[in-house]
């Protein structure tokens, strides 16, 4: 009879590296839900151990448990999977490339070290037939990275596109609900806690990038690290951007974006984090607050969008409790789950060659000739001009402009020369454009 039937499987054990925000909530459900899982799994689950930094903190969970020797417990005879919610690239990384040598199978939420070190952890993976599952690391409880993986695997996708941090997101909805600008907006952020004391890796998009790069990499079937993605953060976005998005029946995200580019028939991956104006029709335009959204486009498929939680203790720990049943399954039948898949290796383009769209308003001196001066900038440039409008019949008057798609790079120079035009009083928004009309 199969052991799973019999009842009396061996235990999957499992060490669990770090206990902050994520990792109390993980014992938290492992506890509550044992007898679920073992039932699920074909094998109870149990914890062998809990690396943390000091002892002596007051938590919620089993003391006895408690070790600081991370480095022991990963690699001792007593553990099958390490479960990582610590966070950072070292000492991290030693610990679960060791792990995984030692045929440990990794269950991880640490985005930055998916986004610079994959290439390793899963050679180490594939060494000693362990699995590596992260799907905690981009958007928190959204089930994503295991649909692009596992169930999309058939398919050719070519575009990914969403909100991937929560702080941003929230801090941009703020400022188009209020109309204030960013700073006031970040410190009432961190007043109420949804930013971080530091909160750099988000307002300043290496959160998102990160997210990105491993996003491009499973869409895709390429290696993009945290290095190749373009990144700008929010921390320039102004309460003039935002009215400008509102005149336009737009609203700001912070959008990480993965895009297929074919150019003379060579494929190349466009992978970038920034600011941009999308119509307030869009699905991405209702996703508030602490949310997040992602927009995955298939040849086959078609347009999907995943939503939900993208940050919190136990929202987080779901997604880490759903890869720790997929690794112990896999353990319980001596299967793998997917490796590694980056034979496609294609080049990442960069940002300058990347077809985008802009949106420009100028306070320009209302005389006639201004506009074929401005015109004639996009012209000298081949930028190729949507849609125009003017507003203010007194000295100065406003002209908004949103073009068509045209190379980054021809778009900013075009911006920068037609800032030192003259009769240009004031360049006052400058946003890259997403999404249909
Ligand atoms: N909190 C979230 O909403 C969220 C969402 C998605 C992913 N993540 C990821 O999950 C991981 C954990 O996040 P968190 O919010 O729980 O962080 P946290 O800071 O609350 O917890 C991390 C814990 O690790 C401990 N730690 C640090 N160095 C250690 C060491 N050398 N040995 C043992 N313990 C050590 C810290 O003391 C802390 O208790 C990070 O990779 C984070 O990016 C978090
Ligand atoms: N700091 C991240 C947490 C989730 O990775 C966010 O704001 O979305
Ligand atoms: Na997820």
């Amino acid at each position: 009879m199969p052991a799973e039937k019999s009842g009396a499987a061996k235990p999957i054990r499992v060490a669990l590296l770090g206990c902050g925000t994520v990792g109390t909530e993980v014992v938290r459900l492992l506890t509550d839900q044992a007898g679920e899982l073992t039932q699920r799994i074909g094998a109870p689950v149990e914890l062998a151990g809990i690396a943390v930094r000091r002892l002596n903190k007051e938590r919620d969970v089993p003391k006895e448990l408690l070790t600081t020797d991370a480095a022991g417990l990963v690699t001792s005879d007593d553990v099958d999977v390490v479960v990582e919610v610590i966070g950072g690239i070292e000492p991290t990384r030693t610990w679960l490339l060791d792990a995984l040598r030692s045929g440990k199978s990794v269950v991880t939420a640490n985005k930055a070290l998916l986004a610079e070190h994959a290439a390793d952890l899963f050679e180490a993976a594939d060494a000693s037939g362990a699995d590596l599952y992260f799907e905690a690391a981009v958007a928190g409880a959204i089930p994503l990275l295991r649909p692009l993986r596992e169930s999309l695997a058939g398919d050719r996708i070519t575009r990914v596109m969403g909100i991937v941090n929560g702080t941003t997101n929230f801090i941009l909805s703020a400022m188009d609900a209020t109309g204030a600008g960013y700073g006031e907006t970040l410190e009432e952020a961190s007043r109420l806690g949804y930013a971080e004391a530091d909160p750099t890796a988000d307002v300043d998009g290496f959160d998102a990038a990160s997210k990105a790069a491993i996003l491009a990499s499973l869409a895709f079937h390429t290696r993009v690290t945290a290095a190749d993605v373009h990144r700008e953060g929010i921390a320039q976005v102004s309460a003039a951007d935002i009215a400008a998005a509102k005149g336009l029946g737009r609203t700001v995200k912070l959008l990480a974006i993965c895009e297929r580019v074919v150019s003379d028939g060579t494929e190349s991956v466009a992978v970038r984090v920034h600011p941009a104006m999308i119509p307030r029709s869009h699905p991405l335009a209702s996703v508030n607050g602490a949310f997040n959204a992602v927009f995955v486009e298939a040849d086959a498929a078609g347009e999907m969008m995943f939503y939900g939680r993208g940050a919190g203790g136990a929202p987080t720990a779901s997604a880490v409790l759903g890869d720790l049943v997929a690794v112990a399954r896999n353990k319980v039948v001596s299967g793998r789950g997917p490796r590694e898949s980056a034979y496609a290796a294609l080049p990442v383009q960069p940002m300058g060659n990347t077809p985008t769209r802009y949106h420009i308003s100028l306070d320009v001196a209302d005389k006639p000739g201004v506009l074929s001066q401005v015109a004639a900038v996009f012209a000298e440039h081949d930028v190729s001009i949507a849609a125009v409008r003017q507003e203010g019949r007194t000295e100065d008057a406003s002209l908004v402009i949103v073009t068509h798609a045209a190379s980054d790079a021809a778009l900013r120079s075009t911006v920068d020369k037609i800032g030192g035009l003259p009769v240009v009083r004031e360049v006052v928004s400058v946003m890259r454009v997403e999404g249909a009309e």
